[in-house]
Order: C-alpha cells, then structure tokens, then sequence
C-alpha cells in the first residue's frame, strides 16, 4: 500500500503506477473495440434492412406476376426471392440471439437452452408474411413510442417484447419496470418472475406515487452511470459495463401503459430528464401511446414521444421506420411464459453472487500500524475497480462519523466487521481503541472478545458489548462522554489546541476512538428517562466527538418509525457525513441517505451499498461492493494481531446481556481487599467489581434474596472468594446447604469449597436438613465463647430448612432463633452471615423484623414490593435473569449490578492461580 502524506491509505494502494498507464491502455482498446463492435452491428441491421426490403419487394413482385397471369416468373426473380429470405433471417439471428428474435410458438420457448444467451441490442418485432423475422434496435436507443390502431395490440407488443428482453438476458442483467396505470395487468404474464426475483422484474406500478419512486430511483441511477461513464471516458454505458464488468448494475427497460394516462408533471418531468440520455445509459422507454387518452395540463406528451424511436401498429402490421411492416406476432401461451419465467429464476439462483474477498482490501504487512496522522480510514469493498475508502478525519473535510443502514440480510453484519478488522490492521491499539456495542444480537460481536477455547482477542477492543442492553449502552456513552471531558482538559494544557489533528503523536495525544453502536436505535426507543439521557449523550457525543477523535458509526436495520428519532434526527443525523446503505425499501433508503436518494432500493445483491460522503447528497453516490470477510479469515488475523500486540493487548471488558459476570475476568483485572467482598460488576464501563463494607461489626453481612439457586450461588461465591482472597489470614467457612443438595448446583458448590481450601481456608459443609439446627445451635454457643472469629456462614437456602421455626427437641428455642443471634451478634465477633432465602418475608420471618440489623441487602428475581420494603417506594426493580439489585442502606440508590456466575470445575486452578497472587 503507499500511504498519503497524512497516512491515509490512497485509492492506488493496491496498484503500482506502471500498471496504472497499463490500464488506461486497455481502456482505450475496449473502448475501440466498442465502436468497431457498434458499427459492425449497424451494419449488419443495415444489411437486414435491405435483405427484408429486398425480399418483400421480390414478394410483390411475384405475386403481381401472379395476378397478372404471367405463368413464369422471372427466374432471376425467383432466385433472388430464395437467396434473400435466409439471409434476412441470419442476420436478424445474429443482431437479436437467442430469444430475442425466436417466433413466440416456436418449440424453443419449452426448452431451457437458448434462456440467458446474452442481452440483445435488438429485438424482434414480427415477421413479413413468408416467415422472415424483422428485428429492430432496442436497447441503445432512448426508446420506441408504440402506437396501436388498437391499444390491445400495442400493449401486446410491449408485453411480447419485455418477456423477450428478460428471457434473453443473463441473470441479473436486465431489470424491467412497467407502470400500468389501467390495471391492465399486462405484465402479469411475468408474474412467476415477479414473485421470484422482484429485482428483475418489480411488480407493475398503477399510481402516479409508486412511479415517482421508481422514477426517482432511476434518476439516482443515471446520474451515477453518468459520472462514472464521465470518470472513466465511456460515451455509452456498454462500454462502462465491458470495462468494469459490474454484474450489479443492470440495464433498465421502463414500460409505460397507456402513457400518458396517469402521468402527472413530477412523472413527466423525471421522464424527460431520463430519456434525453437514455441510451447512453443503458436504460430504455417502452411507451405505449394512447393518443385517445388527454394529458395532465402541464404535462406535453409530445415532448417524451419526441425522444423515442416510432413504432406504429396498423391491421396487425408493426411499422418500423426503413423496414416494410411486419406481421405482429401472436401473443405467448401463459404456459410457456410461466415456464421460461421459472427457468430464468432457476438462472438466477444459480448465478454467481459476485464477491471481493477481504484480504483483496487489506493493505501490505509491512505497512500495519503505521502512524495515524490526521484520519483515520480503510477500504471496505470496491467501486467497479476502485477501491471504496472510508477516511475517518476531523477536518478538511470534516469526515467523523457513519450511518449505517440496510434490511435484514443484506450484509450489515458484514460491512460493520470488514470496516472494524479492516481500522485493526491498519492502526495499532495505542493510536485505536473500539467500543463495540450491539443492542439486538444482530453483528456475531462475540467473536471479537476472548472466549473459553480461544485466548485471543482484537486487541484494539476495549469494550465489547454482546447483546448489549440500553442500561450498559448509557452507561457507555456516559463514559465516553468523561472521555471528552477529560481529551479537552488534554486539549487545554497543550495550548488550547481545538482538534486532535493538531496534537503532535506522543504519549499525550489520545488513541482515536471508534465507536459501532449496532441498532443503535433500540437505545432511543422507548419513551422513558434512560431514552432522554442516551439521546443527549449520543447528541453530544458526534457533536464533539468529531474535533476529540472518536468517531461513531450508528448501524440499523430501519429508522422509519423510530419515535425519538423524529425529533433528535437531524442533530444526530445532521453530524455524521459518510452514509452507507445496503440494499433496503425506498422509504428506509431515504431516511439513511437523504430525502429523496433512493438509490439503496436500486441495489440487486447482498453486500452491495450505496457509499455516500456528502450527508446522502444523490450526486455523490458511489455504488459499492463490500468486500466479504470470511470468519475464519477475521479470526486468523484476530490471533495476529493479538500477537502483534503482545503484552499492549489489554483484554476488553466484555458485557454480555443474557449472562452473568465471570469471576475470573474479573480477577484477572482486580484484586480482591480486605473487607470489601464483591457483588458482581456494576453496568459500566469497568473492571472494578462492586464491593461491599463487611467489617467485623453490628450490621455487616450479606442477604441475598429472591429466586433462582445458580443465581444465589453465583453471588455467595463471589462474595466468598473475594473476602477469601482479600483476607490476612485464610478464614474459616461454615456452608450450610438448605436445598438438601440440590444436584443442579452440585459442580458450582464443590468448585466453590475446592477453591476456597485451596486458599487455604478451612470449609466445613453441612448438606444434610437434619444435621443444620444442630450445627447452627453449636456456632451459635462458639460464638458466645468468643471463639468464632475470623468464620463466615455461609446460608444456602435457609429458606429450604424445615422447621427452623419450631423448639428443636432438647432446645428451648429454635433454630431460627439461633441463627437470628448469629446474624446479629456474630459480626461484632468476627462471625459473618452471607446468607440467601427465596423472598424477603420468609428471611424477615427467621431472622425477625430487624433481620438481624444487616443492611446489605440483594435482590435477584423478587416481587417488587419486597424490594421496595427495604429499599425505598421509589425503588423500580424488573428482576431480569442476571441481574441484582444491591441495597447497601448507605448510598441513598440501589444499584443494579451482574452477579458472578458459580465457578465451573475446569476454572478452579486459573481462579485460584489469580486470586493467590
Ligand atoms: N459483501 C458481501 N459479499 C458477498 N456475500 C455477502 C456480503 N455480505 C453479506 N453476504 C452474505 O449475506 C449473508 C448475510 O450477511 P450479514 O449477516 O452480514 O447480513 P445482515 O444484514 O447483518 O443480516 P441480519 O440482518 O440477519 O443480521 C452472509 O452470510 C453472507 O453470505
């Protein structure tokens, strides 16, 4: 790759200047070869015309000869007569191949050999009475005008011709548009085409809106063709096509029934500005012109029909001008059209999807990691063969930020990854770091994070959000919008400096920072405070993000009817530049690009976009490729990267929607310290888990309540562990398991007692119901003997002990009301409770009104109300699976935090190597 002055990569990156001029050379001959292709063609219809004419005038000649009694025609007559009948016929052959000139009964229509033979230039119209077909130029021309003595018979022209056009095309080369404003339903005679493969032939349109649409599109169309065709010096879209081979972009044939019925002057003006240069831009008018038919005031049909090529029917008989008329063929049986319609679709099933592969976009080795300078860019795909760069950058021009759009499966995912290895490879951790965030399982972002068979990451991540929830998304822009605050404190102390541009490189410039927020408007959906919030930050965020480095790209599947949208689009909207919009419907096409840019609903094939620098400005349209990265691929350069990084390749912080906080993360970021056990991760943008003040005194201890045993585990390991870990000296622990063993937390409590001895802490376990009031009424007596300090009970399920309320046999109390003195007396001992129970009532029952004077408390899946008993009648608590919500009686809010998972067996020595340390 050679790299720009300002370290960008350039356009050329892939070419060395020789092989520049060498293309220009090939150019020059394709271009050549073009118009001597061209000519040769009319010459050859020349000589058809005159081969028709000649034929049909030895016709006459004969027959006069005939009438007039003469037994013997000329035999030079008749010789003429027979050589000029087979050579109209092979030159019609050879200008109008395959379909294009075969007679509609004419067994060939039932077989499937001559479908897909090429586009033909010309097409057949009908055949002089002898059977000599008579073909005429279509497709480079602007068009025909049809006019029928009857509209029946002009219609069934166009009909004929379109099935025609398609039948002969190769898949995806020809796409046919048709307005049928009298529901005629003409066109229904491609109806199994249409239900198919809606981008070859799109249902017919009866209203004058749904043909500005399509009208529209078409403009979007030719003004590319046009810049293109200008760009690479190609008078004609052919040649664009020869050069750039771009399967993707077809040639459009537009049908108009009973024109100009139904065409108001918003039509009749985009009509106009389309058939000037149709054909030069492969696009071509099939009018029907109904002159019964009186047009719209302003709109003066003459002009149109000025511009096409007249084709007359009368009494059956098509007039084109230079040819004797032709005999209209008879229409197509409705099978055979269906037939051949379901053998074109076979076609374009079978049809090569064109793809670029992503290392074709990925520069040198050698240049990886070069220095950012004042942007950021990569290439993403191809523009015909032009590689299409996205260049990040503050300034000159200003370039931030990305929207992202397109319909399901059109290859979002894809795009987002090829851009996101695409920055990876091309700039080094300490000059990019990536917030990856996906809010509706849509990009497979996992793959990007460390995972249990794979120690390697994309190291430039620092946070990576799977399946991301709003909750984690505010709390990562509320943290990048810190980030801005703390880059402007850096702008400050560097001389005022307003652009990151302008910071020399060295340790004081800030890394850019690429932020992808996929389906970004989930975030904003609802109509609640956290919506109101995520829409200031994200405001913001782009607003200065662009001068401080960090660029956003916002994908989505459709932003139509986004409520908040609505509102904050065009400041949202209004700062992101580079638009890129997979294929999508008209409606989404323009709220990605601009208002009336619909040019993303024009797009045939996955992975094709519309890239659009200019806030979706139509002129600026390039019609892109997207490169196709393999997964395996993005995976091998995911592990060289990480290696390339080496001990820079800080871990991200991974945050997963559906699942709980790993303690080893966690441990492998932070240590534990003393007398401050871990809950589990706050929803932020951090490694620091959130802790608790457990010190031995009145009120320490944990209560974890609510359902779910994995969940309770998870949390009373947590807090085991990391008081385990934390401590000066290894404590004892005391597990007592009210669920009788349930087996499903059997590997997570034996990992759990594994881990702590292997700490060096003494564990005793008590599984079985009948041996737990006895145990309880002995700690309880040790304790009163003073000598329990430095022990932790932990309480799995009391609520799962009978009779815990009941005087045990030989006691005078009951086992809850020993346990009830533990809790209460115990801390100040030395003895702590982390206990769980399923609800609030039946831990308020054993432990009495006080509960023992613990004020942490923590609440899984819980109904409202106890939460709201303890921790305020504001308190709004949803109780998601894997999620809690810690009342600590100190800070004046719950917060929700992510419970550790219980250890699995095979964690055991990487927990215990890491919590040692
Ligand atoms: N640029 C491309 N070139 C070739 N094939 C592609 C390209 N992009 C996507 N595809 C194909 O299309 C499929 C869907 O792509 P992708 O998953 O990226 O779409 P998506 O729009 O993100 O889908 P969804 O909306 O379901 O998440 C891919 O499996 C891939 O085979």
């Amino acid at each position: 790759m050679t790299e720009k002055p300002d370290g960008g990569p350039v356009a050329s990156e892939l070419r060395p200047a020789s092989s520049e001029a060498l293309e220009g050379r090939i150019r020059g001959l394709q271009h050549a070869l073009g118009q001597l292709l061209d000519n040769a063609r009319r010459l050859t219809y020349g000589e058809h015309q005159r081969a028709v004419r000649l034929h049909r005038q030895l016709q006459e000649q004969t027959a006069t000869a005939r009438r007039e009694s003469r037994s013997l025609v000329d035999a030079k007559t008749a010789e003429a007569l027979s050589e000029a009948e087979p050579k109209a016929r092979l030159l019609a052959d050879r200008l109008a191949p395959g379909l294009a000139a075969v007679p509609p009964n004419d067994a060939r229509w039932r077989s499937r050999q001559l479908v897909g033979a090429g586009v033909p230039a010309y097409v057949r119209v009908g055949e002089l009475d002898a059977g000599t077909p008579v073909v005429a130029p279509l497709l480079r021309t602007n068009g025909w005008k049809v006019t029928g003595d009857r509209n029946e018979t002009a219609r069934r022209l166009l009909q004929s011709i379109a099935l025609r056009l398609v039948a002969a095309a190769e898949p995806f080369r020809l796409r046919v548009d048709a307005f049928d404003p009298k529901l005629t339903g003409m066109m229904g005679l491609l109806g199994h085409l249409t239900t198919k493969y809606p981008q070859l032939v799109p249902r017919a349109t009866h209203t004058a809106e749904q043909l500005h649409t399509v009208l529209s599109g078409l403009v979007d169309v030719s003004s590319l063709r046009a810049s293109r065709q200008a760009q690479l010096g190609h008078e004609r879209f052919e040649d664009l096509l020869k050069e750039t081979g771009q399967v993707t972009d077809p040639y459009r044939v537009v049908i108009l029934f009973d024109y100009p019925f139904g065409i108001d002057t918003l039509a009749q003006r985009d009509l106009l500005r389309l058939a000037a240069t149709a054909g030069r831009r492969g696009i071509c008018f099939l009018v029907h012109y109904d002159a019964s038919t009186a047009a719209e005031l302003d709109v003066d049909s003459k002009q149109l029909l000025e511009l096409l090529d007249p084709v007359a029917i009368v009494n059956d008989r098509v007039e084109v001008a230079q040819l004797p008329p032709a005999r209209l063929d008879p229409p197509f049986d409705a099978s055979v059209a269906a037939g051949i319609c379901d053998v074109i679709a076979e076609q374009a099933e079978i049809a090569v999807l064109p793809t670029i592969d992503f290392e074709r976009t990925l520069p040198d080795r050698l240049t990886w990691w070069r220095p950012v300078k004042d942007e950021i860019g990569t290439v993403i795909g191809y523009d015909d063969r032009t590689p299409a760069l996205v260049r990040l950058r503050s300034g000159n021009p200003a370039l931030p930020h990305v929207l992202v759009g397109g319909a399901v499966g059109q290859g979002k995912s894809n795009l987002l990854l090829v851009m996101i290895h695409g920055l990876a490879a091309r700039y080094s951790p300490a000059d990019l770091e990536m917030y990856l965030l996906d809010f509706k399982h849509g990009v497979e972002f996992s793959a990007l994070g460390p995972g249990p068979d794979r120690p390697h990451w994309l190291p430039q991540i620092r946070v990576l959000g799977v399946h991301s929830d709003r909750a984690f998304g505010l709390a990562v822009l509320r943290h990048l919008s810190d980030e801005l605050a703390r880059r402007s404190e850096v702008f400050k102390s560097h001389g005022n400096v307003a652009d990151i541009a302008e910071l020399a490189p060295g340790p004081d410039r800030p890394p850019r920072i690429l932020v992808v927020l996929d389906e970004f408007q989930v975030l904003l959906e609802d109509d609640d405070e956290l919506a109101d919030e995520a829409a200031k930050l994200l405001e913001r965020l782009v607003r200065l993000g662009r001068a401080y480095g960090v660029h956003v790209v916002l994908a989505t599947q459709t932003i139509e009817g986004v409520k908040r949208l609505s509102t904050r689009r065009d400041s949202i909207f209004g700062q992101v530049p580079y638009r890129i919009a997979l294929k999508t419907t008209p409606a989404d096409s323009q709220a990605i690009l601009r208002s009336g840019n619909t040019a993303a609903a024009e797009l045939q094939f996955r992975g094709e976009a519309v890239l659009n620098a200019n806030f979706g400005s139509p002129d600026d349209n390039q019609h892109v490729l997207v490169s196709f990265a393999d997964k395996r691929v993005l995976d091998s350069l995911r592990e060289e990267l990480w290696t390339r990084a080496g001990d820079a390749a800080h871990p991200p912080r991974v945050f997963h929607l559906a699942e709980p906080a790993r303690l080893t993360d966690t441990a492998t970021a932070v240590q534990p310290e003393l007398g401050r056990p871990w809950t589990g991760l706050p929803i932020a943008v951090t490694e620091e888990p959130v802790a608790v003040e457990v010190r031995p005194e009145p009120g320490a201890g944990v209560l974890v309540l609510g359902d779910g045993p994995a969940d309770a585990l998870g949390v009373l390991t947590g807090l085991a562990v990391s008081t385990a870990a934390g401590a000066v000296e290894p404590p004892r622990f005391v597990f007592v398991d009210g669920t009788n063993s349930a087996p499903a937390v059997a590997e997570g409590k034996d990992t759990l007692v594994r881990v702590l001895r292997e700490l060096g802490c003494e564990v005793e376990t008590v599984d079985k119901h009948d041996d737990i009031a006895p145990r309880l009424f002995a700690l309880r007596d040790t304790m009163r003997n003073g000598q329990a300090g430095g022990t932790y009970l932990l309480g799995f399920g009391f609520h799962g002990v009978p009779r815990m309320q009941v005087h045990a046999e030989g006691y005078f109390e009951s086992p809850a009301n020993a346990l009830q003195e533990i809790v209460r007396d115990g801390p100040a001992q030395g003895l702590i409770t982390y206990g769980w129970w399923n609800r609030l009532h039946v831990c308020t029952e054993q432990l009495g009104y006080g509960r023992g004077n613990v004020a942490t408390h923590m609440f899984l899946r819980h109904p409202q109300d106890g939460v709201r008993a303890v921790a305020g009648p504001l308190v709004r608590w949803a109780s998601e699976p894997h999620r809690a919500l810690l009342w600590d009686g100190l800070h004046p809010e719950a917060q929700v935090v992510v419970p550790f998972a219980a250890l699995r067996a095979d964690e055991v020595e990487r927990a215990v190597e890491l919590l040692r340390r």
